[in-house]
């Protein structure tokens, strides 16, 4: 596996496994995250990214190995949907749970461009605007680790591609270590410095993106990167080497 771009580590596992009914899931996966790296995470359907998620997030306690799972100490996780709660007006759901934050979730709201939808209710929103108060509710708590599974996923393509440079925009200013989980391979070379690919319970293709921050279609470097990962992932199915 390459090596982050040196500097601290924020994320470490070490021979990771996770067995569902016997059936092994993670199976002796290893994986390091810089601090302030934003990584993107492929892999086919049914591959294991978000049982990998879900144990980086503490959420899962069956997971197992022979090393340790190590981790910043404040963690997000952001899901594909928003999971608001209805019956919370907007800023209580940026602050739940977290004493005194109001005028930091006001902040976080106006950072995702919500200023004044404050006291709206989450059903007067649209899919978009949820899920930007997803991402306030990610940032509020200043986490060092940003978990994303999936959350531009349900999402229709226009919506997605500002929630793109929104999650950029955010992440320039807060330098969270990023972890996101994404089936689309464009995603993961317009957002992330390196892409990872998930394949028969460890990580089999680490890739670090070097193309300027602005990245286009357009370039040509886009495109070698886009068809090196679609093709690994192509191999995952069929089980030939890349
Ligand atoms: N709680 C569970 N009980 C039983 N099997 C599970 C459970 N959670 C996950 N699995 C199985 O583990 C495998 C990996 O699931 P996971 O959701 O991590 O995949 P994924 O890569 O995120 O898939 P997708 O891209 O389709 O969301 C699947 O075969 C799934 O059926």
């Amino acid at each position: 596996m390459a090596a982050h771009a040196g500097g601290l580590t924020a994320v470490r596992v070490s021979s990771l496994e996770r067995r569902f009914a016997a059936q092994p899931v993670l199976d002796g996966l290893d994986l390091e995250l810089g601090a302030g790296e934003f990584v993107a995470l492929l892999g086919q359907s049914g591959s294991g990214k978000s049982t990998l998620l879900r144990a980086l997030a503490g959420l899962d306690h069956d997971v197992t190995g022979s090393g340790e799972i190590t981790t910043p100490e404040r963690v997000s996780v952001a899901f594909q949907d928003s999971r608001l709660l209805p019956w919370l007006r907007v800023l209580d759901n940026v602050v739940l749970g977290l004493a005194g934050a109001r005028r930091a979730g006001a902040e976080a709201l106006a950072e995702v461009g919500l200023a004044g939808r404050e006291r709206a209710w989450p059903g007067e929103l649209s899919g978009g605007e949820q899920q930007r108060v997803a991402l306030a509710r990610s940032l509020v708590a200043e986490p060092e680790l940003l978990l994303a599974d999936e959350p531009f996923g349900a999402l229709d393509a226009l919506t997605r591609i500002r929630m793109h440079g929104l999650l950029r925009e955010l992440y320039q200013r807060h330098r969270p270590t990023v972890l996101l989980v994404t089936h689309d391979v464009d995603e993961a070379v317009e957002l992330a410095d390196r892409v990872l690919v998930l394949e028969a319970g460890r990580i089999a293709v680490d890739v670090r993106i070097d193309l300027p921050g602005s990245r286009s279609l357009r370039d040509p470097g886009f495109h070698e990167y886009r068809d090196l990962l679609r093709h690994a992932l192509g191999a995952a199915t069929t089980g030939a080497k890349p």
